[in-house]
């Protein structure tokens, strides 16, 4: 059964409409990551799926059980559903423990059971010694912690995260993203986690929905998006794209100015369709030799891997290389073998492959 139901949704502020018509499944233990740029719907669904905001139209259910429907509104505290904040939105008066304490203050009475919960939840948040001292006294890394023991002791069926990583620097960011994933895995809470960095959504997401202004423009594993984008929104809002206009010139291969291009799937494109075959900086490899067919412009040393940019009958090339190639170097430049993604011209920003 899926952790998450969303059918046909519908929500507006002022008459404004701001989802629109929107469907998404979230598996059971999956984590969804709602990718896209500010101001196109991310948050105004998970508030629509807690519960804090009434939907037009639609449905929602979670594990099965309807929230929403025609006629239909469970109130917040009754879907069973964790929320964690960027700011963390922790009780500044209130101790860690006590913090965490109050996840689960309407449901269990029993103090000493409660102080065996916060404590195990402190344990399994890396915060065991940490329960007597005040929010302030804390990092923001271990900030956001205390807030996820608060949304977990009640062991909420869906956790919504809302951009919970953007106060917390770089350095510890994805080493609490692991953690979280890790966590949320461990115990089995499917989640849906909002962002606006591909990076962290490429890192906590098993699937990502890509928004844009109101509706989801695909939705799968983050290779999959990344690697065969059904539109080229897609394909610019997840990382840098190289373009080259091409013509299909059977089912596998395209003819580009680099010449001909064999693609490891069938393109479904006509023959002599003519478009623009999509290649990433990864998917181009370049060999240094003096009869190249390709000569570098400019180079970029990032640390991980450098930036190479390189002019190949015509075409200008952004090519992601281990090592910096010495400086006016000729290379051959070869595109690696892998299924094609190609956007004809007839069918507008759409793929094919
Ligand atoms: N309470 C509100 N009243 C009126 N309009 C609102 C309200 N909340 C959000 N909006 C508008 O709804 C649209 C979607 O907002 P939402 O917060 O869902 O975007 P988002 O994708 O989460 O953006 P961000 O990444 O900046 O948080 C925006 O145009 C926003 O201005």
């Amino acid at each position: 059964m899926a952790a998450l139901d969303v059918n046909n949704l519908s929500c507006s502020y002022n008459g404004n409409r701001v989802l629109n018509n929107l469907s998404l499944q979230v598996e059971d233990n999956e984590i969804m990551c709602l990718l896209g740029a500010s101001g196109c719907g991310k948050t105004t669904l998970l508030k629509a799926i807690a519960g804090l905001l009434p939907v037009s139209q639609g449905e929602i259910a979670i594990h099965g059980n309807t929230m929403n429907s025609q006629g239909l509104a469970v109130v917040p505290e009754r879907r069973n559903v964790g929320m964690i904040f960027q700011d963390y939105a922790l009780f500044p008066h209130l101790s860690v423990a006590q913090n965490v304490a109050f996840g689960i203050q309407n449901k269990e009475r029993n103090k000493a059971l409660v102080a065996d919960k916060v404590a195990e939840m402190l344990a399994l948040v890396n915060l065991a010694d940490l329960g007597a001292r005040q929010p302030h006294q804390l990092s923001g890394g271990q900030q956001q912690r205390v807030a996820i023991a608060r949304a977990m002791i009640g062991k909420p069926q869906l956790m919504l995260l809302d951009e919970p990583f953007s106060n917390i620097d770089t350095q510890v960011r994805m080493r609490l993203i692991g953690e979280i994933r890790e966590l949320l895995k461990s115990q089995g809470i499917s989640a849906i986690f909002v962002t606006h960095s591909k990076e962290e959504a490429f890192a906590f997401s098993d699937r990502l929905a890509l928004f844009r202004a109101g509706h989801i423009e695909q939705v799968g594993r983050p290779q999959t998006l990344y690697q065969h984008p059904q539109t080229r929104f897609v394909a610019d809002f997840l990382g840098l794209a190289n373009y080259v206009p091409a013509t299909v010139i059977d089912t596998n291969t395209v003819l580009t100015a680099m010449g001909p291009i064999a693609s490891q799937s069938v393109l479904n494109a006509d023959i002599g369709a003519t478009g623009q075959l999509m290649l990433r900086p990864r998917q181009i490899q370049l060999s240094l030799t003096e009869q190249g067919n390709g000569h570098v412009l400019e180079q970029q040393f990032l640390g991980t891997h450098s930036r190479c940019v390189v002019e190949c009958q015509g075409l200008r090339l952004e090519v992601s290389t281990n090592d910096l190639l010495p400086a006016v170097s000729q290379v051959h430049v070869k595109v690696l073998p892998h299924a094609l993604t190609f956007f004809p011209d007839s069918e507008g920003q759409r793929a094919v492959a």
